[in-house]
């Protein structure tokens, strides 16, 4: 397959969701140049995995570390400053207004973009009724991205079933993080609101997170590279 434009290659984000360092390393060196940029999540960094962030990142990666935090302003604003010297690009905290405002004070300029989690992709309308919310999914989100912004967060994480609307609500600047990918052909697993690479790029989608369908395929750099190509083509 011919280089892809690193533009359009770091337009994906592999969720190195594996239980070891030594098995993030192993994925890091199979992907090799089809990847620039990794997300971090619960379950690397509880298995020690937080100073990858600093290794990718002297190696000329990117690395979105999605800890999506939520606890008193105090707190939050506490961690935001200890993640900020790591290098990395995203930070993840969820949308509630204290936790927003806090964050977006102490990342200051040198820390890390801002990224608010409006609904969770794993959740629909139901969902949200048995976690006690009166409002649906899309109405959520949008009022969640309307606060962020008046807030002054850099990004949304949301599923790429609301980029097209909300890129519309809050004009070009804001990062719009999609999780909830599928390439045609695999499974959803535990998300409901899904897309293909190439349609939630056609949707507004700035950047896509994909975990299962490189980490999980026969031929992860194979699968990532077929993602790049999708996104290129629908850009
Ligand atoms: O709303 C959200 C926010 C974060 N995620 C994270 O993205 C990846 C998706 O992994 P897949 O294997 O492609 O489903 C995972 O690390 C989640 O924690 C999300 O899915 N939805």
């Amino acid at each position: 397959m011919a280089q892809a434009d690193p533009a359009d290659r770091d337009r994906l984000i592999v969720a190195l969701d594996v239980p070891s360092v030594d098995a993030a390393e192993a994925m890091i060196a199979r992907l090799g140049d089809s990847v620039g940029f990794y997300k971090i999540g619960y379950q690397l960094a509880y298995a020690g995995g937080l100073p990858l962030v600093e290794k990718l990142a002297r190696a000329g990666k990117k690395v979105f570390v999605d800890l999506k935090l939520h606890d008193i302003g105090n707190t939050v604003a506490r961690g935001v400053e200890s993640l900020s010297s790591l290098g990395a690009t995203f930070l993840t905290v969820h949308a509630y207004p204290q936790t927003m405002k806090a964050a977006v004070e102490a990342r200051g300029t040198s820390g890390p973009k801002i990224l608010a989690v409006t609904v969770l992709t794993s959740y629909d309308d139901r969902d949200l009724v048995d976690a006690g919310y009166a409002l649906g999914v899309r109405d959520l989100v949008e009022a969640r991205a309307r606060q962020a912004q008046a807030i002054g967060v850099d990004g949304l994480v949301c599923s790429p079933e609301e980029a097209g609307h909300l890129r519309s609500l809050i004009g070009p600047d804001m990062t719009l993080v999609t999780p909830g990918i599928r390439p045609a052909g695999t499974a959803a697993g535990d998300q409901k609101r899904i897309m293909t690479p190439g349609k939630a790029i056609a949707a507004g989608a700035s950047y896509l997170v994909v975990g299962r369908p490189v980490m999980e395929a026969a031929d992860p750099k194979q699968a990532a590279d077929a993602i790049v190509a999708e996104i290129a083509a629908a850009k």
